[in-house]
C-alpha cells in the first residue's frame, strides 16, 4: 500500500511473477486480464506535440502547502485526505505539488483513464518509493543480513532478481492454500478469545479489539513467514520475543508515519524517533532470523522426503538462501500485518452495519459448514462467490490503500500535458471506486456487484467499469506479492466469524483515518452473540 506526506509516499504491499530467468509472468498473467490497446508511435508524437508544456499543470507549490498547513493557515484543521480533496475541487483531475528542498515535484492523478496509461507503460521494472528507513537500515546497517534489500527497498534490476526468486513461491495460489488447516485452527483459537473476552451480559468486545485483529494477522502472518504458531493470545510475557515483536511492529506503523510520510530531519541528524526505528526493525529481523536458524536445524537433521509441492512457503525459501526467508520474512511482518487486519476489520464493520447482507453470506456458509465448528478445507472453499464478493465489496468501500504511486517509465500525454518520464505521480483512486457514476450506490455495500454469471442490472454494470478505477493490491509486475495470502486470511477469518456469531454495531458509524494505510479510527465495539447452529 501506499501514502504521500510531504514529498513522499510508501508503499506497503505488491507483487509480480517470473519464473526460471524468463521474465515477468506476472506481465503476462494481467496482460491476458486485461487487454492492452496499441498505441502508434506516431500517434504519440502528435499528442505530445500538441500537448502543454508540464510547467503548466496547476497545483500548488510546497511552500504553501506547508504555509497553509501551519496553524492559522486555510488548510490547518484538514488532515491530509481532506487537503488532498480541496486541491481537487481547486485544480481539477491532476495537479501538482512542486517539490524544492531536494524533494521532488509529485504529480496527483485522479482518472482511471490515466491510471491505466500509467501502469500500462510502467516498464518491466516499475519504480515504487520505499520507506527511506528502512532502505538505510538494510543497506547502511545490517548490509551483511541483508544481502538484497528486497521487495521492500529495491527498484530497478535488484528488485526483479529478488521478485523472480519469491514470485513463484508466493503468488501460487496452490502453495498458498496449504496453509488453510492452519489457518482455520488459528481463527479457531481467535472465535475461543473472542468468547472470553467479549462482555458476557452485552456480548461487546472490549474497546481495544484493534489490538487482538492486529495478534490475530501477526500470528496468521508467522503461520507462513516463519513456519511458526505463536502463542499470541492473553497477556504476553514481558520478557518473551513474541512480546517484544508485537510492541515493535506497534511502534514501527507509529515510527513510520513521522519519519518517513511526514518532514523529518533524521537525515540531517539520528532523531531519538530514527535512534527507536532502528531498534524496532533490529527486534523485527532477529526475530525471523531466531526462526530461520531454528528451522535450518530442524531440516539439516530430517532426511529430506518432502516432494517440493508439500514444502512450505519458507522452506522453498531457506532452501533457495536462509537469508532469501529472513529477507522475505521482514517484508510480511512490515507490509503484511497492519493491512491484513485493517482489510479484515472493515469487511466485519460493513457486514455487521448490513446485516441482511451478512445473513445471505451465513447462509452460503451453512452449506459447507454445517456444524459452527466444521473446518474449512480446499474443497469446501471452492465455490464462496458471495464470501468474495463481500471482501471485494468491502476494499472498494473503506479501502485500505487510497492508491498507489509510480515514477512513470516513460514521456506520457496526461490531460494535455506533458509528463516526463521519471516523474513521481499519486494515482488517488480513493474516489474513483466509490464514484456513483462508475458505481451504483456509490459508497453502499453492495457484495451483488461482484457476482459472476449474473444478470442483474448491477453486475452488468460492474463489468464495464474500467479495472482501473479500483486495483486494491496494485497492478502489474509490483503488484502486492501477498495478495493471495491476504485473500486467504481473510476469507477464513470472515467465514468462520459469521458461521459462529452475529456480528452487530450499534455505535455511531465508525471513522477510518489515514496512517500510511487507512486504519480505523475509534473504539471497535462491535457486539458478537452466538449463531444457535
Ligand atoms: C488486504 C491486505 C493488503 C493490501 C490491501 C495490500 C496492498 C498492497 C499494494 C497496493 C501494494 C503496492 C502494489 C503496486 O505497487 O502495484 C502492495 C505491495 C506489497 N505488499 Fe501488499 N497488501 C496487503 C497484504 C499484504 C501481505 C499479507 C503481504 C505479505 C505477505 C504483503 C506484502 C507486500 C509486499 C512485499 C509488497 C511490495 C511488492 C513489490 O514491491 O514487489 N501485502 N500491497
Amino acid at each position: 500500500m501506499l501514502i504521500l506526506v510531504g514529498s513522499k509516499v510508501i508503499r506497503v504491499g505488491g507483487s509480480f511473477v517470473k519464473s526460471n530467468g524468463q521474465c515477468n509472468c506476472l506481465v503476462r498473467l494481467f496482460a491476458a486480464q486485461i487487454p492492452s490497446p496499441p498505441v502508434a508511435e506516431s500517434q504519440f508524437q502528435n499528442e505530445w506535440d500538441k500537448a502543454l508544456p508540464y510547467e503548466k499543470i496547476p497545483g500548488p507549490s510546497r511552500l504553501t502547502l506547508i504555509k497553509d498547513s501551519l496553524p492559522g493557515g486555510k488548510l490547518a484543521t484538514l488532515n491530509l485526505g481532506e487537503v488532498l480533496e480541496q486541491y481537487r475541487h481547486q485544480y481539477g483531475n491532476i495537479y501538482k505539488i512542486s517539490g524544492g528542498f531536494g524533494t521532488p515535484d509529485t504529480l496527483f492523478v485522479f482518472d482511471p483513464k490515466d491510471f491505466e496509461t500509467i501502469y500500462r507503460t510502467e516498464g518491466i521494472w516499475p519504480f515504487r518509493p520505499v520507506l527511506e528507513t528502512v532502505e538505510h537500515y538494510r543497506k547502511k546497517v545490517r548490509p551483511d543480513t541483508f544481502y538484497s534489500g528486497g521487495l521492500g527497498v529495491e527498484q530497478g534490476k535488484e528488485w526483479a532478481e529478488f521478485r523472480t526468486t519469491v514470485n513463484p513461491i508466493m503468488m501460487q495460489p496452490k502453495f498458498v492454500k496449504l496453509y488453510i488447516p492452519q489457518i482455520d485452527q488459528f481463527v479457531d483459537e481467535f472465535i475461543i478469545r473472542m468468547r472470553k473476552i467479549r462482555d458476557s451480559n452485552i456480548y461487546e468486545l472490549p474497546e481495544n479489539f484493534e489490538e487482538e485483529m492486529d495478534r490475530w494477522s501477526l500470528g496468521a502472518t508467522c503461520l507462513v513467514a516463519l513456519d511458526s504458531r505463536l502463542e499470541i493470545f492473553g497477556e504476553l510475557d514481558k520478557n518473551s520475543r513474541e512480546y517484544e515483536l508485537t510492541a515493535a511492529l506497534k511502534r514501527f506503523i507509529y515510527l513510520r508515519s513521522v519519519l518517513d510520510l511526514k518532514p523529518s530531519m533524521w537525515k540531517v541528524f539520528p532523531t531519538a524517533d530514527f535512534k527507536e526505528m532502528m531498534r524496532v526493525l533490529d527486534v523485527i529481523t532477529d526475530f525471523s532470523f531466531h526462526h530461520v536458524n531454528e528451522a535450518k536445524k530442524r531440516l539439516e537433521s530430517k532426511v529430506n522426503t518432502k516432494s517440493e509441492k508439500e514444502q512450505s512457503v519458507f522452506e522453498k525459501l531457506i532452501r533457495i538462501n536462509p537469508k532469501t526467508a529472513v529477507i522475505m520474512a521482514t517484508d510480511m511482518f512490515t507490509a503484511g500485518v497492519d493491512t491484513t487486519s485493517s482489510a479484515a476489520i472493515s469487511v466485519l464493520y460493513n457486514l455487521a452495519k448490513n446485516p441482511d447482507k451478512q445473513e445471505i453470506l451465513r447462509n452460503e456458509l451453512r452449506k459447507i459448514l454445517p456444524e459452527k465448528g466444521s473446518p474449512l478445507t480446499q474443497q469446501n472453499m471452492s465455490n464462496l462467490p458471495y464470501l468474495r464478493a463481500s471482501i471485494k465489496e468491502s476494499l472498494r468501500v473503506l479501502p485500505v490503500v487510497n492508491g498507489n504511486s509510480r515514477k512513470t517509465g516513460k514521456d506520457l500525454v496526461l490531460k494535455g500535458y506533458r509528463i516526463p518520464k521519471g516523474t513521481l505521480v499519486l494515482l488517488q483512486s480513493l474516489y474513483t471506486q466509490v464514484d456513483e457514476k462508475l458505481y451504483t450506490g456509490g459508497k453502499k455495500f453492495m457484495p451483488e456487484r461482484w457476482l459472476k454469471n449474473q444478470e442483474s442490472e448491477l453486475s452488468k454494470e460492474a463489468r464495464k467499469v474500467s479495472p482501473f478505477t479500483f486495483l486494491p493490491f496494485g497492478f502489474g509486475p509490483r503488484m502486492c506479492i501477498g495478495r493471495r495470502l491476504a485473500e486467504l486470511e481473510i476469507e477464513v477469518f470472515v467465514s468462520k466469524l459469521v458461521r459462529n456469531f452475529y456480528i452487530e454495531w450499534d455505535q455511531p458509524d465508525l471513522k477510518f483515518k489515514t496512517v500510511g494505510i487507512n486504519v480505523p479510527d475509534g473504539k471497535l465495539q462491535f457486539k458478537v452473540k452466538d449463531v444457535e447452529n
